[in-house]
């Protein structure tokens, strides 16, 4: 090999390792984890392993997912578990939006969001509430669209860490607050909010009746409250095994209590006292599908699982990290095929009012 093919293949070499490094250590997205930065939330490094454990036996005894006092510890686990991994690889919005030709999942994603206040109509200042807030990507997003103060709520107090950090560096800290607390039980006055909202956060709720009751409280009569719901579509069989093995593997990665029929949800909501003014699957056809984004991330979900593996084994991201990838990498799919077959819609729309009053 004469020094001319030595150098260029230094060269490659060198621009190979800087891609992967890049790859590697870069996000997928814009946000604000990096891969050496995961951790187990607010959960110790050592302990992130054995509350994984602890997660997966909730499903062996899933009486116990169906008594409502445990929900929220399961819940919160869940969460202190995915939310580093979740902001990594998919951004400050935990959620999913129909594909929209031409715009960016960031741009998707902030138009589902937006249609949320538009269609709650409030005016810049007034008072809303964000049930179930995640780290805060929506609120920000309506909150800078809007011009109204959002309150957001979340069970896990490392999302409300993250979201009150992600505020402050948006400089949003005016308009958006985050609160931990449980949606079930939550501590604002009756009737406080001009407006509610829930984003893919309610269908962790044990029983919906008990958190749209909750909603219905704290909402000024008059006021409206919209949902985007996880549910099992009309195609859905409890019959097909496959679809069951399908909707079991969404609700175990997922950390659902049961997944409810699209039936339920205004069935539910009228009977806590809301009017429904309007119910749509924002999945369904001409919206494109939301699920592509899962499905095309399949390759930087490999290099994902292998950047974890080396990180774990060299002490930087906690042990249990990979069993935790490896869960999210499985529900990927249940997701995706859930969406293809069409027995699944992670965005059930409703809108409701509250009633004004007499
Ligand atoms: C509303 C909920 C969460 C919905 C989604 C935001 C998340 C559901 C599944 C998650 C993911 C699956 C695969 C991960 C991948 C293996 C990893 O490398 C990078 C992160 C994922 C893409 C991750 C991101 C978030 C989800 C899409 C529920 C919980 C009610
Ligand atoms: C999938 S995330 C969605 C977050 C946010 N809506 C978004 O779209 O980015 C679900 C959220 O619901 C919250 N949540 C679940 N159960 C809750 C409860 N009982 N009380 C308060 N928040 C809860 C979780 O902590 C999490 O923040």
């Amino acid at each position: 090999m004469d020094s001319l093919t030595l150098i260029c293949t230094a060269a490659l070499l060198a621009a190979g390792g800087l891609y992967w490094f890049v790859c590697f250590f870069g996000s997928a997205e814009v946000k604000g984890k990096r891969a050496v930065q995961l951790t187990g939330g607010s959960i110790d490094k050592e302990n992130v392993q054995d509350n994984y454990k602890q997660y997966w036996s909730f499903f062996r005894r899933p009486k116990e997912i169906e008594t409502a006092d445990k929900v929220p510890v399961f819940v919160d686990t869940f969460y202190n578990l995915v939310t580093d991994i979740y902001e990594w690889g998919w951004g400050q919005s935990f959620h999913f939006s129909p594909s929209l030709p031409g715009k960016s999942h960031r741009e998707a994603t902030r138009i589902h969001e937006e249609m949320a206040v538009d269609l709650l109509g409030v005016k810049p200042g007034a008072r809303i509430l964000d049930a179930g807030c995640g780290v805060g990507g929506p609120m920000r997003a309506i909150a800078a669209h809007s011009k109204a103060n959002v309150v957001g709520i979340t069970i896990n107090e490392y999302q409300v860490k993250r979201a009150r950090m992600h505020n402050k560096k948006a400089g949003l800290d005016s308009l958006c607050e985050v609160v931990c607390g449980n949606f079930l039980q939550m501590p604002f006055a009756d009737n406080s909010f001009d407006g509610v909202y829930s984003i893919e956060a309610t269908c962790h709720a044990p029983n919906l009746e008990e958190v749209y009751r909750e909603i219905y409280r704290v909402l000024k009569p008059g006021s409206l409250y919209i949902s985007y719901e996880w549910v099992t579509t009309e195609l859905y069989k409890a019959e097909d095994l496959e679809h069951v093995e399908i909707i079991h593997g969404i609700e175990r990665g997922d950390a659902l209590p049961g997944l409810r029929t699209y039936k339920d949800i205004a069935q539910v909501a009228k009977k806590v006292g809301f009017e429904v003014v309007k119910e749509k699957d924002l999945a369904k056809p001409p919206s494109h599908p939301w699920w592509t984004r899962l499905k095309m991330g399949r390759i930087a979900y490999w290099r994902n699982h292998i950047l974890v593996t080396i990180l774990a084994f060299l002490g930087i991201a906690p042990k249990g990290t990979v069993d935790v990838h490896e869960m999210l990498f499985v529900t990927a799919d249940y997701l995706a095929q859930g969406g293809e077959k069409g027995i699944f819609s992670p965005m059930h729309m409703i809108l409701c009012r509250k009633p004004a009053a007499e």
